[in-house]
């Protein structure tokens, strides 16, 4: 049994004439401990999995499976680190991190929820900006204090949804390293969904593509045969690191080829007139 499984999902949204089937049979194991990044286009329907995964959404059919037992409703054991922040927009920093942290430890003292939040606030260099609201901070900040948040919940599942993609080259390889901390110290598993081909490679032991849809499936996965802890300035002259990352561009080319070729084809439009139509 696989730590998580998605076997035979789809998933589609509305009914009838306005049914959008946006995922397509994705079978998915990932073993506990491991680190998977799923890269896609603008559109796929990464945030459709993530939300399947999560719990806020149902597949239209096949199931998702976590530690063995169907997936119905979000749960602290996975934290989610999605790409639109959703901060309470009337707390401090400190405060939104602080909800969250006595929601997952309820039964710990202040102090010690007051200590959690203060050193993931610092993780993330926002310890400044502690008593600010969202509305004072940049969007790169926010993400930032998104990160925080859901880190300090302890999630033994850490998923994100493009979470690092709002932020500059800098923080961005700060967020990453410091995740890639806590996933080795604490032996998490991570799901990682991306655009980014590199912070795939940088961070994942397996990337698996996710063909455009409609219908969007998951394609042939890559494994990243590149020892940890992994050094980026180092990277660039692993000839492993060379090969895979030629090999996961040169087949989303080829898919975004296909998605291309199947967007220009042409529709005629039929040939009639309003009945009504008064010039
Ligand atoms: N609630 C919904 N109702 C109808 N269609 C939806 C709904 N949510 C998403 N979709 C459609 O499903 C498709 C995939 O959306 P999704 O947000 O999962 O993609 P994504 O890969 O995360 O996109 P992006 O990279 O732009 O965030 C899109 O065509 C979108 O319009």
């Amino acid at each position: 049994m696989a730590y998580l499984e998605l076997n035979n999902v789809y998933k589609s949204y509305g009914e009838g004439d306005n049914r959008t089937d946006v995922l397509s049979n994705i079978n998915l194991s990932i073993e506990e401990g491991e680190f998977v990044a799923i890269v896609g286009f603008t559109g796929s329907g990464k945030t459709t999995l993530v939300n399947l995964i999560n719990g806020l959404l149902k597949p239209t059919s096949g199931e998702v499976l976590f530690k063995g037992e169907p997936v119905v409703d979000t749960s602290h054991e996975r934290g989610v680190i999605f790409q639109n922040y959703s901060l309470l927009p009337w707390l401090t920093v400190g405060q939104n991190v602080y909800m969250a942290v006595k929601e997952a430890f309820p039964k710990e003292k202040k102090a010690f929820l007051m200590k959690r939040v203060k050193d993931y606030v610092g993780m993330v260099s926002l310890t400044p900006a502690i008593n600010k609201r969202p509305k004072e901070l940049s969007g790169g900040m926010r993400q930032r204090v998104a990160v925080a948040r859901a880190l300090a919940m302890n999630p033994e599942m850490i998923i994100m949804d493009e979470p690092l993609g709002a932020l500059d080259a800098l923080t961005r390889g700060n967020l990453q390293d410091e995740i890639l901390n806590i996933w080795s110290q604490d032996k998490r598993t991570a799901l990682l969904i991306t655009n980014d081909v590199d912070e795939g490679i940088y961070m994942a032991d397996r990337i698996i593509p996710l063909k455009p849809g409609p219908n969007a499936t998951l394609g042939p996965e890559f494994k990243i045969d590149i020892e940890r802890p992994r050094d980026k300035t180092a990277m660039n002259d692993n000839p492993n690191f060379k090969k895979t990352r030629n090999a996961i561009i040169e087949y989303l080319m080829d898919i975004g080829e296909a998605r291309k070729s199947v967007s220009n084809e042409i529709y005629e439009l039929p040939d009639i007139a309003p009945k009504s139509f008064v010039a």
